[in-house]
C-alpha cells in the first residue's frame, strides 16, 4: 500500500478543552490509486490531510499510524520527515495562497524543493523547472513572473508543477480548484487526472464538492465529525444518509446552481467539543430510528467493496 492511515486520531490541546477534530480514521490508498476525502467544513479532512507531513500546529495530538510506502509518519525523526516531504509525498492547497512566496519568481520556487533536497544542480533545476511547467500547460518563460502576474488557475498549474518536481508517489490535494472559476476548475481537474495517470502517482483529493472528486477518483470516503461513515467506489451509488445528502448537494461538476442552491443538507455540523451520543449525524438525518441517538456504528461492509456506517444499510451485493 503507498499510504495506510490506522486507527487515526487528532485532536487539539486547547486552554478551552481538547477538540477532537479526526477519530478512529482507517484508510488506505494503492499505488497509482486515487481517493477522493469528502465532507462538509469543519468536519476534519483538512486535519488528516495535514497530518500525513506532520503539518499540523504543535497543539495536536496524532494517534495511530500513517504508513506512507510501509514507514510511519507518527514515528519519523524530523530530518526524516523533511526528507519524506516533497520528495515522497507532497501537497497541493487550495487558492495557492498558502504555498506561493509572492515576492520570488515561480522558477525560483518550483526549483527549491529539487535544490533543497540536492537533487538537481541549478542548471538541471532550471530545465526541469521548464519540464514541469509545459507538464502542467505553462509557457517557460513563466518562470520569471511572480505570482501576482498569474491568474488564480495560472498559480494553481504552479503550485501542481511545485507538487511534482521531486517525483513524489504521492500527492495530497486539499481542495485544489475551490477557489477557481468553474471553467478553469474544471481544467485543473482535467490536468490532475492527467498527471497522476501518466506518473502512476497515488492521489488522496480533497473537497466538500462529491461531484468534483467522483470526476477524477477511483475510490471515495465520507467524512462526518471526525469519522469515516462511508468508503466506495467513486462511480456507484452511495448508501449513508450523510453522503446521500452531500451528493445531493453538489450534483454536477460545473453546475452553477448547484453552488448558490446546495440542497439535502438541513442544519449544521456539530460541534466536536459536545457530539451528539450514538451516531453523530442522527440528529440531521432525516431516516433516524430512536436507537441511532444511543447506539454509534463502526464501518461495516455494505455491499460490493463499499463500507458504510448505518444500521440502516443492510449489506448487499
Ligand atoms: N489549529 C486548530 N486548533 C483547534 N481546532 C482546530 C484547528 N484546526 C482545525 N480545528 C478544528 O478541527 C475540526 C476539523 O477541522 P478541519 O479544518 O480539519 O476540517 P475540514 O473538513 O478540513 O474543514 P474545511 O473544509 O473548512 O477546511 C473543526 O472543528 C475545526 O474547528
Amino acid at each position: 500500500m503507498m499510504l495506510e492511515l490506522d486507527d487515526l486520531s487528532v485532536t487539539y490541546q486547547l486552554a478551552g478543552g481538547d477538540v477532537p477534530a479526526v477519530r478512529g480514521v482507517s484508510l488506505s490508498l494503492a499505488a497509482g490509486e486515487a481517493v477522493g476525502l469528502a465532507g462538509e467544513s469543519g468536519s476534519g479532512k483538512s486535519t488528516v490531510a495535514l497530518s500525513l507531513l506532520r503539518l499540523l500546529p504543535r497543539t495536536a495530538r496524532i494517534e495511530g499510524r500513517i504508513l506512507l510506502d510501509g514507514e510511519d509518519v507518527v514515528a519519523m525523526n524530523w530530518g526524516r520527515m523533511r526528507a519524506v516531504r516533497w520528495s515522497s509525498a507532497s501537497i497541493v492547497f487550495q487558492g495557492a495562497q498558502h504555498g506561493l512566496n509572492p515576492v520570488r519568481r515561480i522558477g525560483e520556487q518550483i526549483a527549491e524543493p529539487l535544490l533543497v533536497h540536492r537533487l538537481a544542480s541549478p542548471t538541471q533545476a532550471r530545465a526541469r523547472v521548464a519540464e514541469l511547467l509545459e507538464q502542467v500547460g505553462l509557457p517557460g518563460w513563466r518562470a520569471r513572473s511572480y505570482p501576482h502576474e498569474l491568474s488564480g488557475g495560472q498559480r494553481q498549474r504552479v503550485m501542481i508543477a511545485m507538487a511534482l518536481a521531486c517525483s513524489p508517489q504521492l500527492i495530497i490535494a486539499d481542495e485544489p480548484t475551490t477557489a477557481l472559476d468553474l471553467m478553469v476548475q474544471a481544467q485543473v481537474l482535467s490536468l490532475i487526472r492527467e498527471l497522476i495517470a501518466s506518473h502512476g502517482i497515488s492521489l488522496l483529493m480533497i473537497s466538500h464538492d462529491l461531484s468534483v472528486l467522483a470526476d477524477v477518483c477511483d475510490r471515495l470516503a465520507i467524512m462526518y465529525a471526525g469519522r469515516l461513515v462511508e468508503t466506495g467506489p467513486a462511480g456507484s451509488a452511495f448508501r449513508h444518509p450523510y453522503s446521500q445528502a452531500l451528493s445531493a448537494a453538489f450534483p454536477t461538476v460545473g453546475d452553477p446552481a448547484s453552488r448558490l442552491a446546495p440542497r439535502g443538507l438541513a442544519g449544521d455540523p456539530p460541534d466536536p467539543q459536545s457530539l451528539p451520543g450514538g451516531c453523530s449525524f442522527h440528529p440531521r438525518c432525516p431516516v433516524a430510528l430512536d436507537s441511532c441517538a444511543t447506539t454509534p456504528v463502526d464501518l461495516r461492509p455494505a455491499g460490493s467493496h463499499r463500507h458504510a456506517a448505518c444500521v440502516l444499510v443492510e449489506e448487499t451485493c
